[in-house]
């Protein structure tokens, strides 16, 4: 008999293939438009699930059809024993690809380790290139070490490697242009990205938010922006590129022109609960069962509810729309 290969389905045509798993909630930086300068709700160390429990979810996962995991966070690099966790992960299987998005603070102490351990690429989240108005948005200091980090990354092979920007109105709108230049001479990806409201201190609002039409305007001053075919299954991104350059520049529009209806993704918090959505007010519990010891066919059972509980698309703009209770560090973005 022939048998079907496991897929996880949601209720509107889309498949889940795309896990992004937050290791933490904490974070070594403070971004205004992320987290709270002080006084972070965070999830206590016996709420978070463990290194194991968490590689028997992505064993399952992996089961049902998923072929990327994403580990995210808070800061992913500042949980202990992180690299030996990623070696572990990607000897699940050969077919699956574990990436990382970080803040790049750590990185340059770690790239070597982290390639060693199977991780293919890294994201790397900067909103500034200038010292002091990283201090001003993330409360910290560590830019030298960010671009420190981005070139180990580079040298060790964690490529394509991308850049995460987020232009928000009187804060680093302004920087747009000069991040766009770097692609002129780096063969990196810079991505912009929209300012969504799950933000745990500056507050969102529709006139901070720099949408992607005014980026593609400041990037036009830059140059002709030539667009790119989308390769391979959905992303976020909408690519283009300066003529000749090594570089490349997405716009990821997720408030204005969401792009939900090829969305491949769900996440799984650090204290273990399913979000079907980014936005999800709604979260589906894995923990318990998870430390009850359920069977893998209930963990199935339950990821595949997980995946019919995904919204159509994120509400952001219309009158019934409610952020949720948890910020962006606890989501894992
Ligand atoms: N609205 C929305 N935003 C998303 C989604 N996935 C990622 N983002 C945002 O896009 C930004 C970039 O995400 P990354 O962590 O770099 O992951 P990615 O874009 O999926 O990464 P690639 O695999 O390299 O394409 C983050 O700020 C995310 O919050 C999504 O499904 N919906
Ligand atoms: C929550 S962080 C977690 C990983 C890591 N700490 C980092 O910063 O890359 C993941 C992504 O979410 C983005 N992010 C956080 N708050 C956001 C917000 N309110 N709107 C848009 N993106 C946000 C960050 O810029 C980052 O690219
Ligand atoms: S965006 Fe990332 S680095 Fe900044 S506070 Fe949030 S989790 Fe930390
Ligand atoms: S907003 Fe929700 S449904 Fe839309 S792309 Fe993001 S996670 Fe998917």
């Amino acid at each position: 008999m022939k048998k079907t290969k496991k897929t996880l389905q949601d209720n509107y045509g889309r498949t889940v293939e795309y896990l992004r798993l937050s290791v933490t909630d904490r974070c070594n930086l403070r971004c205004r438009y992320c987290m709270p300068a002080e006084g972070v709700d965070t999830v206590s160390h016996t709420d978070v699930l463990s290194y194991e429990e968490m590689l028997r979810v992505v064993a399952v996962a992996v089961r049902c059809g998923v072929k990327k995991v994403r580990i995210t966070g808070g800061e992913p690099l500042v949980r202990k024993g992180i690299v030996g966790f990623i070696q572990e992960m990607t000897s699940i299987s050969e077919s699956v690809e574990v990436t990382l998005t970080t803040n790049g603070i750590l990185l340059a102490d770690m790239a070597a380790d982290l390639r060693k351990a199977g991780l293919s690429r890294v994201n790397v989240s900067l909103d500034t290139l200038r010292e002091d108005r990283f201090k001003q948005i993330t409360r910290r200091t560590g830019l030298q070490k960010v671009l420190e980090g981005l070139h180990a990354a580079e040298a060790v092979g964690l490529t394509p490697l991308k850049i995460n920007m987020v232009p928000i109105r009187g804060v680093n709108e302004d920087e747009i242009a000069d991040f766009a230049r770097l692609t002129l001479d780096q063969p990196w990806a810079i991505r912009f990205i929209e300012f969504m409201p799950v933000s745990g201190g500056l507050e969102y609002t529709p006139e901070n938010m720099f949408p992607a039409a005014e980026i593609i305007k400041a990037l036009e001053k830059v140059g002709k922006l030539v667009p790119e075919l989308r390769q391979g299954p959905a992303g976020p991104a909408r690519m283009f590129h300066f003529p000749d350059s090594p570089g490349h520049i997405g716009v990821i529009p997720a408030v204005s022109e969401h792009f939900c209806g090829e969305c491949n993704r769900m996440r799984i918090t650090a204290d273990g609960r399913i979000r079907p959505c980014l936005f999800s007010t709604e979260e589906i519990d894995l923990r318990t069962a998870l430390r009850r010891n359920a069977s893998d066919a209930e963990l199935e059972e339950i990821m595949r509810n997980a995946a019919c509980a995904k919204p159509e698309r994120h509400h952001i703009g219309e009158k019934d729309f409610r952020q949720g209770k948890r910020r962006m560090h606890g989501i894992g973005g």
